[in-house]
């Protein structure tokens, strides 16, 4: 039996349950699950079907040990800010409404009545984000306060399903941060700011740091697996551990390319000065308490949508094809107008968009695909602008990681929109990233170098310079 660790990341798109072990200096991976993960409609609100997700979890696990694996360690990773409640008896109070749920319109507003957004973003650093979890939390004070005097516990969806893994109950603190609820400087909950808020600050747990273990499997999993295994947190935001397998650093900012594009670069230190508050930056925390300086923008959620749109009949890939022979065609969008954020049908968005621009209204799919990835692009180059202008230096590189890394059409454009050289892959680094914080953890890899050196021997990267315009 192979012994390994086992990192499931769940994205908002995919989940997948990958085995990795060390061999021959190299970090080897091996896919064992893959998953679906969509929203449903559940009480008038967008949700995870978050008892869904456990079971594949569980799936994956019992599959595990059906291909020869002896798992030594698991560690979970999703998506952020969203959360569960849970009542006196450990039972859920809420169910596990998802960021896109149109529930926190207007929240920010009425929270920015009560507290500054100056005053919010030096205290935690974190991007502005209509549905954080503080507006989140704000929209079920307003609305629901008995619902939240009952509330004893507070798991963030990672948290929960370590919960349900192990019985116990924390919050990890890459993923905390998103909240916009931890403070930059103390990385401890802003008890100060949630009474501000009416927010109930006992129902929030002790915040452990990437690298933690928080025990072994509930007995009756035991059972159930016939074996037993220590229950590790890596990053457990997924672009927590997207940004800690990132191979390329110097002089490189990130695209964790994914549902969402995360693009930034990793820090020290926070920056909460008034230009990346301008510029909505976020300081969500990253492993070893660094920071990871980065804004959201609205990413391959808009080909996702738009390959539902036309009924999954055409790959991801195919898009790529058909958006690549579209090279007359010009019309953009602003990707990260809330419209896009989840739209009745993102082509007639899209469509309705440009005709209100008076642009070429894109019509094909490779006409729509191409609107997407050259409007990605563009968002791409302004956050580089940005970031360029507050760290007043010019970066060389870009690191494509994360699915989006697959779209060679994409790549090629960054590099051509950008100038920059732009390095693709690994496709699967939130996985690597959630592998490596175990075996950081497990004294198997020594720091966070280490762990991008060896990431960077055992995966292979693809390099993509600007194109140069053929004369005449
Ligand atoms: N072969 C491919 N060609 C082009 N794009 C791809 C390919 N495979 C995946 N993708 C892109 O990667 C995205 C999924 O990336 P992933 O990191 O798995 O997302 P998440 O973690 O948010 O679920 C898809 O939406 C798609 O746009
Ligand atoms: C809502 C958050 O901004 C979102 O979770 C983002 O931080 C993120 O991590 C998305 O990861 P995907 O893998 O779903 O793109
Ligand atoms: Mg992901």
């Amino acid at each position: 039996m192979q012994k390994c660790s086992l990192a499931v990341d769940i994205g908002a798109s995919s989940g997948r349950l990958i085995a990795g072990y060390l061999q021959n200096g190299k970090m080897i991976l091996e896919e064992v699950h893959r998953f679906e993960n969509k929203l449903i409609e559940k009480n008038n609100h967008f949700c995870w079907d978050i008892k869904r997700l456990f079971t594949e979890i569980k799936t994956g696990i019992r599959k595990t040990k059906e291909q020869g694996f002896s798992p030594e360690s698991i560690g979970i990773d999703t998506w952020a800010v969203d959360f569960v409640l849970l009542d006196e008896n450990d039972e859920m109070l809420t169910d596990a409404v998802a960021y896109r749920d149109s529930r926190t319109d207007g929240m920010m507003e009425e929270v920015f009545s009560k507290i500054s957004k100056e005053r919010l973003y030096l205290e935690t650093g974190i991007q502005f984000q209509k549905f954080n979890t503080i507006y989140q939390l704000y929209y079920l004070k307003k609305n629901n306060p008995e619902l939240l005097k009952e509330a004893k516990t507070f798991l963030m969806i990672p948290d929960y399903l370590n919960y349900l893994l192990t019985g116990k109950k924390v919050n990890e603190y890459t993923n905390a941060t998103s909240t916009q609820l931890v403070n930059a400087f103390t990385k401890k909950w802003d008890n100060e700011l949630m009474k501000q808020l009416g927010i109930p600050t006992e129902m929030f747990q002790e915040i452990l740091p990437p690298k933690s273990s928080i025990g072994t499997l509930k007995p009756d999993l035991v059972d159930e697996f016939g074996f037993d295994m220590e229950v590790i947190l890596p990053a457990t935001h997924d672009t927590g551990s997207a940004v800690l397998a990132v191979p390329e650093q110097e002089d490189t900012i990130y695209i964790s390319s994914g549902t969402w594009s995360l693009i930034g670069v990793e820090n020290r230190f926070p920056i909460c000065v008034t230009k990346a508050l301008d510029y909505n930056f976020t300081n969500e925390g990253g492993v070893n308490y660094r920071y990871r300086f980065l804004k959201n923008i609205m990413g391959l959620w808009m080909i996702q949508e738009v390959k539902r749109n036309f009924n999954d009949q055409y790959s991801f890939a195919e898009f790529a094809e058909m958006a690549d022979k579209e090279i007359d065609f010009h019309s953009q969008v602003n990707v990260d107008d809330d419209r896009f954020l989840k739209p009745q049908n993102m082509t007639k968005e899209i469509q309705l968009y440009c005709k209100e621009t008076n642009q070429r209204i894109p019509e094909s799919p490779g006409e729509i695909a191409k609107c997407v990835f050259d409007s990605l692009a563009i968002s791409y180059q302004s956050a580089i602008d940005q970031i360029e202008e507050i760290y007043e230096k010019d970066f060389q590189k870009i690191n494509v990681i994360g699915g989006g890394s697959k779209n060679e059409m994409l790549n090629q454009l960054i590099a051509d929109t950008t100038g920059k050289e732009v390095i693709a892959g690994p496709s699967e680094a939130t996985a690597i990233g959630n592998m490596a914080a175990q075996l950081m953890a497990l004294n198997k890899i020594d720091d966070i170098e280490d762990a991008r050196n060896l990431i960077k021997k055992s995966f292979d990267l693809k390099t993509y310079t600007k194109k140069q315009k053929v004369e005449g």
